[in-house]
């Protein structure tokens, strides 16, 4: 079946390919599709800034300046007042025919030297999927003053600065007000630094034929809105029996909040049975908080031997600790084979001591244990996050979500999910708790580690996005409790 091409996201190489292939294999010339571009980007400009009287573009030497180029010829053709300004001469010959043409439509060409012109929108096209470094010199000053100018920026197909297929500013990147991507979604515009250099984002697929496209299978997939994975229906003749049973288990000394918030998480979410095992100076405040949950002391791993040969899933390592009790229980669940949510403090303690995840189970790492289970550091994580959770799955043979803007699901086949949801109001405490919560109920309620991961990131981004209201400070992981529970019954067959 065709990849639906609103959901596709592509490398940057493989958007090449699909051009190159319309051009060579479809007859379709390149200057026509920089003209499909540039008709799309403008269309977009007038629908969001009807008023903008002032246009200013910036035009880099590739074919990226050509579509902007080809904008400013549009928009003298629709009498607005133009400039352009180019740190480099363009450099082919699409991008030269761009050029030609803005100047036949009495298009100007202002000094890049002297700083941005006063306009009403600026048009960035400085560098698009032919980034190759960090911009430097006139490019980069142009880019920072852009930033500071407080008026709207157009990104023609990726902010400049943005790496197409990371997210990963290279140096100074644009921060746009809203971004026109061409061809097919980059993959780079979901993930990282996307969200803030992005702004709102649009897809122009620019009229390319399905033959371009045959033979390039997207490197990775957005969520969509239907996901494409539910819960089931329940029939009205049921017990609690038939929705698993979830053992939670951490909450170490002074974290008892953790596993309360994983436990009532998935409870929100339809799990049959909650079990937390914990700290015994927990239990009377975990259970105070939420008497349906079933909460026991455990001193160690015998007492939860007992509780694991009850539980269908496990979700392992909320509060969980590092510790001489934290690892004997971390290594008795793991030996359980049952599957396993596999979260904070127990992928620590895994980074610390490799050791085989049950089967069906998934990981569900921030950056900082992302970099501690690759032995490698933040930085280089979020440098490539795409690579980074492929390894990951692949080294652990698990289903591994990447938490963080854009967080990543990853198999250990090397397909790759991007979850578009989620606000900066959920970088607080507890909400990795929740999220753990989450997918431990969708397992326990019988999806496989690949839809339980897709569908719970889903889940609790929306669930984020609609407790903060647009007003992401100060949001508390418990928030997301009531909406969870309106999604969970929103995704059932
Ligand atoms: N025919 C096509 O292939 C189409 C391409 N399109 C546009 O073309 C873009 C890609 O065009 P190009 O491949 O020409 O590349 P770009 O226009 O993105 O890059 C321009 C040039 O800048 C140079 N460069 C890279 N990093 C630099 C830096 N930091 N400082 C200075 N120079 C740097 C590169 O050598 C490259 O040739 C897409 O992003 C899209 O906007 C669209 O017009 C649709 C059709
Ligand atoms: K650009």
């Amino acid at each position: 079946m065709p990849a639906d091409p609103a959901t596709a996201l592509y490398t940057a190489d493989q958007v090449r390919r699909i051009d190159r292939a319309t051009i060579d294999r479809c007859g379709v010339p390149g200057l026509e599709l920089m003209r499909r571009a540039a008709a799309a980007a403008f269309d977009t400009l007038r629908r969001r800034w009807p008023e903008a009287r002032r246009l200013c573009l910036l035009a880099g030497s590739g074919n990226n300046g050509g579509d902007a180029l080809l904008v400013g010829e549009r928009a003298l053709h629709a009498g607005l007042a133009v400039t352009a300004l180019l740190p480099e001469r363009p450099g082919g010959d699409d991008a030269r025919a761009a050029l030609a043409a803005y100047a036949d439509a009495g298009g100007g060409l202002g000094n890049a030297d002297d700083g941005l012109p006063l306009a009403d929108v600026y048009v960035d096209g400085l560098f698009g999927t032919g980034l190759a470094r960090a911009p430097q010199g006139v490019a980069a000053a142009l880019i920072a003053q852009l930033n500071a100018c407080g008026r709207p920026v157009l990104a023609l197909d990726v902010p400049s600065g943005l790496a197409a297929d990371t997210g990963m500013p290279l140096g100074v990147a644009v921060r746009a007000a809203a971004t026109i991507c061409f061809v097919g979604w980059k993959r780079g515009l979901f993930t990282a630094a996307a969200a803030d250099c992005c702004g709102e984002r649009e897809l122009a697929l620019l009229d390319v034929p399905a033959m371009a496209r045959s033979g390039i299978v997207p490197d990775a997939r957005l969520l969509d809105a239907g996901i494409g994975c539910v819960l089931p229906t329940r029939d009205a003749d049921v017990n609690k029996g038939r929705f698993g049973h979830l053992l939670a288990v951490g909450g170490d000394h002074g974290m008892g909040g953790a596993i309360r918030l994983a436990g009532e998480a998935a409870l929100r979410c339809g799990a049959g049975l909650v079990g937390i095992a914990t700290r015994e100076d927990h239990v009377g405040a975990v259970l105070a908080a939420r008497p349906e949950l079933m909460v026991r002391g455990v001193d160690g791993a015998p007492a939860l031997q007992v509780l694991l040969e009850r539980a269908d899933v496990v979700a392992l390592g909320p509060g969980l600790g590092q510790g001489a009790w934290s690892h004997a229980l971390w290594d008795r669940a793991l030996a359980a084979g049952r599957p396993c949510v596999v979260d904070a403090d127990a992928l620590n303690l895994l980074a610390r001591q490799a050791q085989p995840v049950p089967a069906g189970s998934v990981l569900t790492p921030h950056p900082g244990e992302a970099a501690r289970l690759l032995g490698s550091d933040v930085a280089a994580v979020q440098a490539d996050r795409y690579a980074a959770a492929r390894a990951l799955a692949q080294r652990h043979r698990a289903v591994v979500v990447l938490k963080g803007a854009g967080s990543l699901i990853a198999d250990p086949d090397g397909h790759v999910a991007v979850c578009p949801w989620g606000n900066p109001g959920m970088a607080t405490a507890g909400m990795g708790d929740v999220l753990t919560g989450v997918i431990g109920a969708l397992l326990a309620q019988g999806l496989s580690a690949w839809d339980a991961a897709r569908l719970g990131v889903a889940l609790h981004a929306r669930a984020g996005d609609l407790a903060a209201g647009g007003s992401p400070r100060g949001l508390l992981a418990s928030d997301l409790f009531a909406p969870l529970r309106t999604l969970a019954n929103r995704f059932t067959a």
